[in-house]
C-alpha cells in the first residue's frame, strides 16, 4: 500500500466506551453516538478505545468488539476511525492491531508501554515497530501522553528516527503541554506529510500557531461544534475571534478542572450534552458526582454550551 494514505486532519473525537449501570459495554448506543458526533457536532473522525475510552480498562476481547461496533456503525457516515491498540502485552497489541487491519480500520495508534518502561527513544520505537508490523497495510500513529504513561521521551527525538524503522508511521497524537517539543516536531519535519495531532484541548490554538494539522481530544465529543468554529476562524485568519472561541473553551476546562476532572466527568458530560446515556466508568474510576454534574450543566448552559431544550432523558433526572 502507497504512503501516506489520506491524510487524519481536523477534529478527531477520542471515544468514549458507553457501559451499562451493571459495569457492561453498552454497544447498542454506538450508532446514535455516531450520528451524534457528526450530525450535531461536525466531528467526522474518532479515535478509539484511547484514554477516554478506558481502552486500557477494557478485555482484549472487548475491545475488539468495541472497536468493530465503531467500525461498522461508522461505515460510509465516519472519514476516519483510528484505534488505539497500546497495551502492556506486545502479543496483545499485535494482537488487536491485526484485528483492527482485518475490520477495515484507517488507522492504528499505540502508546508506550508504562509498567516496564522503554529507557530510551530506540527501544520504544523497537517496541511500536512490532505493533507496526502486525498491520503492515494500515497507518501507524504514536500516541505520546508523557503525564499518563510516565514515558517521559521527546517526541521531537522519536520523530527525527521512528521513519526509517516504521514505514507504515503516519504522525502523532501529541498530550502534552511543552510546546518546544511539539513545535521542534513541525519544524523538522516540514518536507514530510506527517499528521501532527494535539491533545490538549483548551491549548488547541496555541498548537494551531506552531502548526498543528489537527487534534483528538475527548472534548470534541460535545464541545466539538465550538471547536469547529475556533478552526474555521484561524484558517480564515481571523485570529481575535479563534481567540475569544478558545478563551470561551478554557471558561469551561478551567471550571470543571477546579472541580476535578477527568474520564468519569467526561463520561457525565457528554450524557448531559447529547442524551446518550453513558453510563459509569470502570473500576478504579468512580462515577461523577451529582455536585460535578449540577455544576457542570450549569456552567454549560452560561456559556451557551447547552441549551435547555437539548436535555433530554439522559440528564440529572436519571442520575442517582
Ligand atoms: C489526559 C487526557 O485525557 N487528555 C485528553 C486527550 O489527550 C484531552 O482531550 C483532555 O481530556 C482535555 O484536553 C481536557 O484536559
Ligand atoms: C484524548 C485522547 O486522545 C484519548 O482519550 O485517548
Amino acid at each position: 500500500m502507497a504512503f501516506p494514505k489520506k491524510k487524519l486532519q481536523g477534529l478527531v473525537a477520542a471515544t468514549i466506551t458507553p457501559m451499562t449501570e451493571h459495569g457492561e459495554i453498552n454497544y447498542s448506543v454506538i450508532g446514535r453516538y455516531v450520528d451524534y458526533l457528526v450530525e450535531e457536532q461536525g466531528v467526522k473522525s474518532i479515535f478509539v478505545n484511547g484514554t477516554t475510552g478506558e481502552g486500557l480498562s477494557l478485555s482484549v476481547s472487548e475491545r475488539r468488539q468495541v472497536a468493530e461496533e465503531w467500525v461498522t456503525q461508522g461505515r460510509n457516515k465516519l472519514d476516519q476511525v483510528v484505534i488505539h491498540v497500546g497495551a502492556l502485552s506486545l502479543k496483545e497489541s499485535q494482537e488487536l492491531a491485526r484485528h483492527a487491519a482485518e475490520i477495515g480500520a484507517d488507522g492504528i495508534a499505540v502508546l508506550a508501554p508504562f509498567f516496564l518502561k522503554p529507557g530510551n527513544t530506540d527501544v520504544l520505537i523497537n517496541f511500536l515497530k512490532e505493533v507496526a508490523a502486525a498491520a503492515p497495510a494500515l497507518p501507524f500513529y504514536y500516541y505520546h501522553i508523557p503525564a499518563l504513561t510516565g514515558v517521559k521521551i521527546r517526541a521531537e527525538e522519536l520523530l527525527d528516527r521512528i521513519q526509517e524503522k516504521i514505514p507504515t508511521f503516519q504522525g502523532l497524537k501529541f498530550s502534552d503541554t511543552d510546546l518546544l517539543d511539539f513545535g521542534q516536531c513541525v519544524d523538522q519535519n516540514r518536507q514530510r506529510q506527517f499528521a501532527l495531532l494535539f491533545g490538549v484541548d483548551e491549548q488547541l490554538l496555541s498548537a494551531l500557531v506552531m502548526g498543528a494539522t489537527g487534534a483528538v481530544g475527548s472534548t470534541y465529543n460535545y464541545l466539538g461544534k465550538k471547536t469547529n468554529q475556533m478552526l474555521e476562524a484561524f484558517e480564515r485568519k481571523d485570529f481575535s475571534s479563534a481567540l475569544n472561541h478558545q478563551f470561551c473553551i478554557q471558561r469551561f476546562i478551567n471550571f470543571v478542572f477546579k472541580l476535578g476532572f477527568g474520564v468519569s466527568q467526561t463520561k457525565a458530560i457528554m450524557t448531559l450534552v447529547s442524551g446518550i446515556p453513558m453510563g459509569p466508568p470502570r473500576p478504579p474510576l468512580q462515577k461523577a458526582s451529582r455536585e460535578f454534574i449540577a455544576a457542570a450543566e450549569a456552567k454549560l448552559k452560561s456559556l451557551d454550551f447547552l441549551s435547555s431544550t437539548d436535555l433530554k432523558d439522559g440528564s440529572l433526572e436519571s442520575w442517582s
